[in-house]
C-alpha cells in the first residue's frame, strides 16, 4: 500500500528526511513517532504528493508519487496538523462543500456526508456552525472530511494534538475503526503512549532518520533482548556499580537517580548470580528488578544513543 525507498528531502543544508525506507500493508495503522522537527510532516506531505522529494522513491497503492500525483490524491486522505474551517457554514454544509469538490453529487452526496458524520460520532452537530465547534469536534469533522472520497490510505498529522484526554480516547477509537475497515493509516504524534495501543506498527523518526520500525510485537521482542535491571543498595552505590561492571553477564552499567541500571549481555536469561555476587560482597540489596517492557521503554532502550 505504501512503499518508500531512500526517500529524502533537504531544505538547504538541513536533511529533513534522510533515506527513509517504509513498507506498509492494507490494514496497517502505523504510529509515526518523533519529536518536534524530526521530519514527520515532511514525510507525509511527500506521500500526499504535496511536496517533491530530492531523492528516493515512494509508491502509494503501487503508484509513483512522481508520475501519478492525481491518482494518488484520489486514493489518499491527508489531514494536516492545522487546518482552517470556514465561517458561516453548518457542519453538513461544510462536508457537502468538500464532497462536491470530490465530484460527489446528487442524493449520494448527502448520504455520504451523513455516514461519515456518524462514523466520527458527530451526527448530533450536523446543523451546528463549524466555527462554533470545540477543538476536538473540529478534529473529528476534519477526519470526516478526509474520509468523504473513501480513501484507501489516510495520512493523519497529529490528529490528537491539543485535545483533552477524553477527546484523545475518542480519536484513538476512531483510528482503530479505520484499521478494521482495512485502510492503511499513518498517524503521527510526538507522544508515544498516545498511539501505543492503537497501532499495529510503529516507527520512530529522529532528525530525519527512521531509527526503529516494525510490528509492535517485533519491537517489543527486540527490546526484550536488552534486559535492563534496576538495582539499589543501601550504601556504597558506586563501589557496587564497579563490581557489577566486571560481571560477565552485564554489558553496560549506568547510575541513574541513585539506582544502578545494568544492561544484560545478549541472550542472558538467568541472571540469578548477579544478586548473589552483590550479597556475597557484603552489599545490602534494597531493590532488584527487571525493567518492565512496554512500548515506551522498548523505544527508549532501542533508540538509546542512536542519533547524536
Ligand atoms: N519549508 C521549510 N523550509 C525549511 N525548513 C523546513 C521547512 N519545513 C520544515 N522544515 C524543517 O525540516 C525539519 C522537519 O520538519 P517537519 O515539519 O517535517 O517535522 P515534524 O516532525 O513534523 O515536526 P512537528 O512535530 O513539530 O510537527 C525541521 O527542522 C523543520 O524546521
Amino acid at each position: 500500500m505504501i512503499e518508500t525507498k531512500q526517500l529524502t528531502k533537504r531544505y538547504g543544508d538541513l536533511i529533513a528526511v534522510n533515506e527513509i525506507n517504509l513498507s506498509l500493508r492494507e490494514g496497517d495503522v502505523f504510529g509515526f513517532i518523533g519529536p518536534n522537527g524530526s521530519g514527520k510532516t515532511t514525510t507525509m506531505r511527500m506521500l500526499a504528493t504535496l511536496l517533491n522529494p530530492d531523492y528516493g522513491e515512494a509508491y502509494v497503492c503501487g503508484k509513483s508519487i512522481y508520475t501519478n500525483q492525481e491518482e494518488i490524491r484520489r486514493l489518499v486522505g491527508y489531514m494536516p496538523d492545522f487546518f482552517g474551517v470556514y465561517d458561516d457554514m453548518t457542519v453538513l454544509e461544510y462536508l457537502e462543500f468538500f464532497a462536491a469538490s470530490y465530484r460527489i453529487s446528487g442524493p449520494a452526496r448527502r448520504k455520504i456526508c451523513e455516514e461519515k458524520l456518524e462514523l466520527v460520532d458527530m451526527s448530533f452537530k450536523r446543523d451546528a456552525m463549524v466555527n462554533q465547534l470545540s477543538r476536538g469536534q473540529t478534529q473529528r469533522i476534519g477526519l470526516a472530511r478526509v474520509l468523504l472520497h473513501e480513501p484507501q490510505v489516510l495520512l493523519l498529522d497529529e490528529p490528537a494534538s491539543g485535545l483533552d484526554p477524553r477527546a484523545r480516547i475518542e480519536i484513538r477509537n476512531l483510528l482503530k475503526r479505520l484499521g478494521e475497515l482495512n485502510k492503511t493509516v499513518i498517524v503521527s504524534s510526538h507522544i508515544l503512549p498516545e498511539l501505543a495501543d492503537v497501532c499495529t506498527r510503529v516507527g520512530m523518526i529522529e532528525k530525519g532518520h527512521l531509527i526503529v520500525d516494525g510490528y509492535v510485537d517485533e519491537v517489543m521482542r527486540k527490546a526484550r533482548q536488552q534486559i535492563l535491571l534496576q538495582i539499589q543498595v543501601r550504601e556504597r552505590l558506586e563501589e557496587a556499580a564497579k563490581l557489577l561492571e566486571q560481571h560477565p553477564q552485564i554489558s553496560k552499567i549506568e547510575i541513574v537517580k541513585g539506582q544502578i541500571h545494568a544492561t544484560l549481555a545478549l541472550e542472558v536469561l538467568d541472571y540469578s548470580s548477579i544478586p548473589s555476587t552483590l550479597i556475597e560482597n557484603g552489599f545490602k540489596l534494597t531493590l532488584f528488578r527487571e525493567e518492565e517492557v512496554n512500548l515506551e521503554t522498548a523505544f527508549l532502550s532501542l533508540t538509546r544513543g542512536l542519533v547524536q
